[in-house]
């Protein structure tokens, strides 16, 4: 086999218990290759939050596997979770989370200080290199509030990028901009994955966004009922 698979689930079931029993996940099966900008849809409720929870290492109460990187990530510990969390998982959400008053390369830097796996001369050297990537060295030294929407959406996924990640995890990246920004976004992640060979799973509500990725995994009622190729 030589298909380079970065995450795999085997049999994905997840439960919630309060105020009754429910099955949110059930039998969730399929492999992410490397490189492949993959999203996930499904109508509110069909459990993609709960499934990307999961695959980003947060959640570690569900029955079945999760490889990343070849390796079993179910069952680690919490301390391990969040070492393999910050190595190889970038995080990009609907809403930022930036700190306000911090600047933009601060705000870049944060998860690799937090890393500490480098001096934090080179890691401001690494937060340059990312903005620059996406095309925002001009702004590294504004607060992150004095960035318009998008502009701060560009900062969130340099944020993403700082440890060079194995693997992006979206949940509605886009969800909270324009359409003008959403296609800027969508363009960095294309490039990131054809050019970086970055790979990315992003939750989304946008058909067109979802159209326009390399494959779909359509979730209904916790289940996964469709895989396209787009
Ligand atoms: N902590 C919880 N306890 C009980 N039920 C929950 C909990 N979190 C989510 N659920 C339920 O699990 C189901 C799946 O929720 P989830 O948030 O994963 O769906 P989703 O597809 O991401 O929806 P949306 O598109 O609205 O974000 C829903 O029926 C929700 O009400």
């Amino acid at each position: 086999m030589d298909k380079n698979i970065v995450l795999k689930t085997e049999h994905i079931d997840k439960y919630f218990y309060d105020p009754v029993e429910f099955q949110v996940l059930k039998n969730i099966a399929f492999e992410v290759e490397k490189g492949e900008f993959l999203t996930l849809v499904g109508k509110s409720g069909s459990g993609k939050s709960t499934l990307l929870y999961i695959l980003s290492t947060m959640d570690r109460d569900y029955k079945g596997n999760l490889i990343i990187d070849n390796e079993l990530i179910t069952g680690k510990s919490v301390d391990e979770l969040a070492t393999i969390r910050n190595e190889k998982i970038g995080f990009v959400f609907q809403f930022h989370y930036l700190l306000a008053e911090f600047t933009c390369l601060k705000n870049v830097m944060i998860p690799a200080l937090k890393l500490g796996k480098h001096s934090p001369k080179e890691i401001e050297e690494r937060a340059y290199e990312k903005l620059k990537m996406l095309d925002m060295q001009d702004q590294a030294l504004k607060p992150a509030n004095k960035l318009s929407g998008g502009q701060q959406q560009r900062i969130a996924i340099a944020r993403a990028l700082i440890n060079d990640p194995l693997i992006i995890m979206g949940d509605e990246p886009t969800g909270n901009l324009d359409s003008k920004n959403t296609d800027i976004v969508f363009d960095i992640f294309k490039d990131l994955t054809r050019n970086f060979g970055q790979t990315i799973i992003a939750v989304t509500h946008d058909d067109e966004f979802a159209q326009k990725s390399d494959r779909t995994i359509e979730m209904k009622d916790g289940t996964i009922i469709g895989s396209h190729t787009n």
